[in-house]
């Protein structure tokens, strides 16, 4: 006999075997990834989430803390071909449950298929399908979690002193560590701010920078940092990454729309459409800039669907990136987006030279 159950949108109850106890729920989704997954489970964009990892075996390089892109696992549970005692203890410790032993490869076609669904999750010794279906039941879509931001942001205002390329005000809707990183090693200083910072918090550090992260659910209630943007742009530039770039072209005159099963894994090519060059990136989203707006132009786009991949209006110093192009986990094939993010601040406010 089972001892997890998975119920689905689509009417149907997954047997599975239990590795971590517990009931929850979320939307399912997925990664193609076959690296990387301290690096996914840790990152907060996955709130609310049950992720499936298509890759069979998980965890066979252990798990370290300094892979990690947050404080906790986000995602509410893990599913997998199978999982290493490593990872199961390690969310065993955090409390997420875990469920393998069934058919991943079928999962993930479905979801190809039918689009990502909400389920329910029953775990342990006492688990029935009915406790599944019930947990289905209370699941909410991702949207109706208005105020996701607030399970995944810093309270207080945090800063980490780097060097004096930039002042950044990073609002923080979910931020992965790899992107205050990759600012600091570029010596940047960095402020990051809570989800629901107001134009005087972001004023009172002074920032060249305006730097919308990336973040769970649905870019739309993400108001307060929408607002920060129809604020700032035109006197800052302003960059943005993932949820940060569907919440610029929010906040800019375009819309945002959700996609069937998003884009997931870390082989998402990408074509610049000035250079032609194609790179490839690490995605994990479900909701995509639909119609960019007046004042950004479309400046990237995905090889596989067109969608928007990079924004940019160069006049008013504003660019982003619905990919990773910090690339925890993924190929490093688009870091320069940090270079070109600081170039402009140096454009804006050039140094002084010697001669
Ligand atoms: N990684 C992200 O920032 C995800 C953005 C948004 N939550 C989406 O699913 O589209």
């Amino acid at each position: 006999m089972s001892d997890a159950y998975l119920a689905l949108e689509d009417g149907r109850v997954v047997e599975a075997r239990g590795r971590v106890p517990g009931r929850t729920r979320g939307e399912l989704v997925f990664t193609t990834a076959y690296t990387g997954y301290e690096e996914s489970l840790t990152d907060p964009s996955y709130e609310e989430q049950v992720l499936t990892f298509s890759y069979p075996l998980i965890g066979n390089y252990g798990v370290r803390s300094e892979r990690f892109e947050s404080d906790r696992v986000h995602p509410r549970a893990a599913i997998a071909r199978e999982f290493t005692e490593d990872v199961v203890e390690w969310l065993n410790e955090e409390g997420v449950p875990a469920i393998d032993h069934l058919d991943t490869r079928e999962l993930v076609t479905s979801i190809r298929e039918e689009g990502a669904m909400r389920c329910g999750l029953a775990v342990g010794p006492d688990a029935t399908p009915e406790d599944a279906k019930a947990e289905l039941d209370a699941c909410q879509g991702m949207s109706e979690h208005v105020d996701i931001g607030a399970q995944v942001s810093v309270d207080e205002p945090t800063v980490y002193e780097g060097g004096s390329a930039a002042t950044v005000a990073l609002i923080d809707c979910g931020a992965k560590g790899s992107i205050t990183e990759s600012l600091l090693e570029r010596d940047a200083t960095v402020h990051v701010l809570p989800y629901d910072a107001t134009p005087a918090d972001v004023a009172a550090v002074d920032p060249d920078l305006l730097f919308i992260s990336n973040g769970p659910g649905d870019p739309e209630n993400f108001e307060a940092a929408e607002a920060l943007v129809e604020e700032f742009v035109g006197d800052l530039p302003v960059a943005g990454i993932c949820l940060g770039q569907q919440v610029v072209a929010n906040a800019l005159g375009g819309s945002t729309e959700k996609m069937a099963f998003g884009h997931r894994g870390v082989n998402q090519p990408v074509r610049d459409l000035e250079t032609d060059r194609v790179v490839m990136t690490t995605q994990n989203h479900g909701y995509t800039v639909g119609e960019p707006g007046d004042r950004l132009s479309v400046t990237q786009v995905n090889v596989n669907d067109g969608t928007a991949e990079g924004l940019e209006n160069e006049e008013l110093g504003v660019i982003t990136r619905q990919y990773h192009p910090e690339a925890h986990p993924g190929p490093n094939d688009s870091l320069d987006f940090f270079d070109d993010v600081l170039d402009l601040v140096s454009t804006d406010t050039p140094v002084a030279t010697s001669d």
